[in-house]
């Protein structure tokens, strides 16, 4: 069987401009995909592509072998990153007219939309108008409104990323539990949202794939050893990093956002050995010592360059 989705060498040109710069990856079925990339990594546009909203400039996208056509629209479900509402509708109305849209019939969309709103936690709320939801009710609506129609493809853009910590904590619990019987890509800036729910992660920088592979093998890829130190605030510590970091056993040095130095190192154990031996032989005020690997997060920071 072919993969769910396929797509080769996929361009979006505005004025010139590629936002989206010749990216292919292939998607099996089943699998949760993390879009994950800073602002204006080209995401929305490969989203929307990807929903047949927008062409490619050049490209291909194939679902389950096929080019994408007019029976797509039912395959796959939909929600952009600032979904519109008619205000004026209830809850209610609104699903029904996407469970419409979508093309079902109005007993099936009556049953579809009453069991999504209440698998979504809004059937109290399904009868009042949309003006008066909350952001993170309205986020779940959306939500519904892409599900309604049992899509095989849930493409989501940013679902998390406007809401509040309470409003979040609910999307993601729904996330993780349509994880498991949907194909989902979702798009974030957020790397621990990435975590959180997939298995894969597709890292875009600047409209280009950085990186793409499960969790775990992002992990093991960049399983570099590396040493993270803190020293107190005087004349002689200070010195003595900044001679550290010159030595031929350090790879490469960053100087972290809390002030700690993190060394990448080739062999652990003796870079380990020569820096401890060295802060008790000068007396050196360590306030952190970690030996241990490069975080995902780190892996991110390297992929878009950051
Ligand atoms: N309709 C458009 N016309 C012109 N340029 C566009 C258009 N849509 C997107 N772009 C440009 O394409 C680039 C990628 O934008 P895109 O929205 O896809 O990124 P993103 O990764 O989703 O970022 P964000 O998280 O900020 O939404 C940006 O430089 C953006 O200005």
């Amino acid at each position: 069987m072919p993969p769910l989705l396929q797509v080769s060498g996929l361009y979006k040109v505005f004025h010139g401009q590629s936002s989206v710069d010749g990216i292919s990856f292939d998607m099996e079925q089943g699998r949760c995909v993390a879009l994950l990339g800073p602002n204006g990594a080209g995401k929305t546009t490969t989203l929307r592509m990807l929903a047949g909203l927008m062409n490619p400039s050049r490209g291909r996208i194939l679902f389950e072998g096929n080019p994408i056509g007019d029976n797509y629209r039912r395959q796959i479900g939909y929600l952009p990153q600032a979904p519109a509402f008619y205000n004026w509708m209830t809850g209610e109305e609104y699903i029904l007219l996407a469970s419409r849209l979508s093309g079902m019939g109005g007993k099936a969309a009556a049953g579809h939309a009453a069991a999504v709103l209440e698998r979504m936690g809004l059937q109290d709320a399904a009868r009042r108008r949309i003006g008066g939801y909350s952001g993170g009710m309205k986020q779940r609506l959306g939500l519904a409104q892409a599900l309604v129609h049992s899509p095989r493809l849930l493409l989501l853009d940013e679902p998390v990323s406007a809401l509040d910590p309470i409003g979040r904590r609910e999307m993601m619990e729904l996330l993780r539990d349509i994880g498991k019987e949907t194909s989902v890509i979702f798009s974030t800036h957020v790397l621990h949202d990435a975590e959180e729910v997939c298995d894969d992660i597709i890292m875009m920088n600047k409209g280009r794939i950085a990186e793409h592979g499960t969790l775990t093998s992002l992990r093991a890829k960049y399983n570099r050893p590396v040493i993270i130190l803190r020293v107190e605030e005087a004349e002689e510590a200070r010195l003595w990093l900044e001679t550290l970091q010159t030595r031929s056993f350090i790879l490469e040095s960053r100087l972290e956002a809390d002030g700690s130095l993190l060394l990448k190192v080739d062999d652990i154990a003796s870079a380990r050995s020569v820096i401890l031996r060295e802060a008790a032989e000068r007396a050196i005020p360590l306030l952190r010592f970690e030996a241990g690997t490069l975080s995902l997060e780190d892996v991110f920071m390297e992929a878009v360059g950051g």
